[in-house]
Order: C-alpha cells, then sequence, then structure tokens
C-alpha cells in the first residue's frame, strides 16, 4: 500500500492513533462512563462547533483469543454485519491492498436526528518495536474518514449528500483497535492452548456527527451503543475463534 495516494495520511494517523491508545486514562479528563466485567468505557466531553464529539476510550481484556484475531475480524469486511448491529449497507469501495480499504456504510437513522454514513479507509497493521519488551505481539486496526471519487459529499453546504431516497449527513471519525497479545507459557512445556491467551484492548473513537444532532440525543445514543457494539463484537470474536486454531 505504500505507493499509494492515502498512505502518508494512513501512516501518519496510525501511528498517532497508537500513541494516543497507549495514553492511560488516568490523567486527564477521563470519565468512566460504561462497566461490565474486565471492560471500562471512558469519554471526554466536548463539542466542536456546538456539535457533541465526546472521545470516547475503552478498555477491556478478554481471555482465549489473540490480538490478531481481533484486530481481523474488525478489519475485514466479511464478518462486519454479523457483529455490527447499526449498519443498514455497507460497501468496500476500494481495496488499497490486503491491510487497507476504503469502506463506505450507511448507518441506522437515530430519531429525530438525520441518518448519517460514514467513508473511510481501514488499515490493518503489526506493530513491530513495541516499547514493552515483554509484550507479544502488538496489532492495531485505523479507521479515518477520507474522501472517495465514487462517493462525493453534495457540495450544498451542509455536508447532505442526496440520495435516491433520502439524505445523509456525512460523519467524520476516527477509530482505532489496539490488541496486544499475553501468553501465560503452560507450565510444563506442553503446547499453547486458548486457556493460555488473554488479549488487552483499547478502543478509541471520535466521531463528528458531521451536522445538528441534539447534545442530548447523541450523548445518549452514544452511551447506549458502545458498551453494546464492544461486548457484541468481542463475544463473536471468542466464538468464533474457540474451535479454530489459534492464529497469532
Ligand atoms: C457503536 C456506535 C457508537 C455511536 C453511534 C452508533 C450508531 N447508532 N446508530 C447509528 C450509529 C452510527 C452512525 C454513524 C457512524 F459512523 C457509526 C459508526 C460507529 C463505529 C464505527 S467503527 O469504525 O468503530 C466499526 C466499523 O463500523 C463506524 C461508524 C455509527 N453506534
Amino acid at each position: 500500500a505504500q505507493s499509494h495516494v492515502l498512505w502518508p495520511e494512513i501512516d501518519r494517523i496510525t501511528a498517532e492513533q497508537l500513541h494516543y491508545a497507549r495514553q492511560g486514562v488516568g490523567e486527564g479528563v477521563w470519565e468512566l462512563f460504561a462497566e461490565d466485567g474486565e471492560m471500562r468505557m471512558y469519554k471526554r466531553e466536548e463539542e466542536v462547533n456546538g456539535l457533541v464529539v465526546d472521545p470516547l476510550k475503552a478498555v477491556h481484556t478478554v481471555k482465549g483469543v489473540t490480538g490478531f484475531e481481533m484486530c481481523h475480524y474488525f478489519f475485514s469486511p466479511d464478518y462486519r454485519l454479523d457483529w455490527e448491529t447499526t449498519i443498514e449497507q455497507m460497501k468496500v469501495l476500494e481495496k488499497v491492498s490486503d491491510d487497507t480499504m476504503i469502506f463506505l456504510q450507511i448507518h441506522k437513522r437515530v430519531w429525530p436526528a438525520s441518518q448519517r454514513d460514514a467513508l473511510f479507509w481501514s488499515h490493518l497493521r503489526q506493530v513491530p518495536d513495541s516499547r514493552d519488551p515483554d509484550a507479544q505481539n502488538i496489532w492495531i486496526v485505523c479507521n479515518h474518514s477520507t474522501e472517495h471519487h465514487s462517493a462525493p459529499e453534495k457540495s450544498n453546504g451542509k455536508y447532505i449528500r442526496e440520495k435516491s431516497n433520502g439524505k445523509y449527513i456525512r460523519v467524520f471519525l476516527t477509530v482505532a483497535l489496539v490488541c496486544q497479545t499475553m501468553i501465560e507459557p503452560p507450565k510444563n512445556g506442553a503446547q499453547i492452548t486458548r486457556d493460555d491467551l488473554t488479549c488487552k484492548i483499547t478502543y478509541c473513537s471520535v466521531v463528528n456527527p458531521g451536522g445538528w444532532a441534539p447534545a442530548s440525543v447523541l450523548r445518549a445514543v452514544y452511551k447506549r451503543e458502545y458498551p453494546k457494539f464492544l461486548k457484541k463484537f468481542t463475544h463473536y470474536v471468542y466464538d468464533q475463534c474457540k474451535n479454530k486454531p489459534i492464529r497469532f
């Protein structure tokens, strides 16, 4: 993918998001708003031009899967409709390379706001030189909004794009899923099984709704949808992997 026009941006944003994901939630103004077992969800309340863009950071620990497996199922278009409940339509506009694709997703409408769509590049990468010497493989999927000739935004100023039977407001998003595999080697030198695996997950998301939506409605949607999404996604990956050979 190094030859693609987007490559410099993909490289820069992916590196930035890896650094951002690694920052703890201790410092700064992260507010814990949801807990479920090992999952902790934090947000910061921020508005841009009067629009709620509350950054989200979730941390979670899932036993029995690797960081590669978690990132693979998040990245691949083949499984997305199995775990993403808010998507109405999804299209791969361009396959840049095996590890980089451009998606157009039309999401379900959240009353009373207008329906949204998202156009973003998605990049899967193994993080080569982790600072943590005993860290196993760290993998990242970064999703970042982009333009694309085959899905232009109608420039009528309000980013409303005409569609045959309606109008979509295009969101602006940056999302990162960073997964680290921890292996507890079996004492007796036996082969590693899924019981010896733990995946440490950090999910970061900033979604600018792109057009007016009531702050109260957006905050309620985020509060409901994010925990539901991460719980459903991680359970889905565990179920998909549990009877398959381990992939690091
Ligand atoms: C999980 C979640 C959080 C906040 C809002 C909603 C939601 N409810 N109804 C419509 C949406 C909606 C509207 C626009 C979007 F771009 C995304 C959106 C969310 C996540 C991602 S992703 O990149 O994390 C996973 C790929 O779909 C992409 C788009 C989701 N879902």
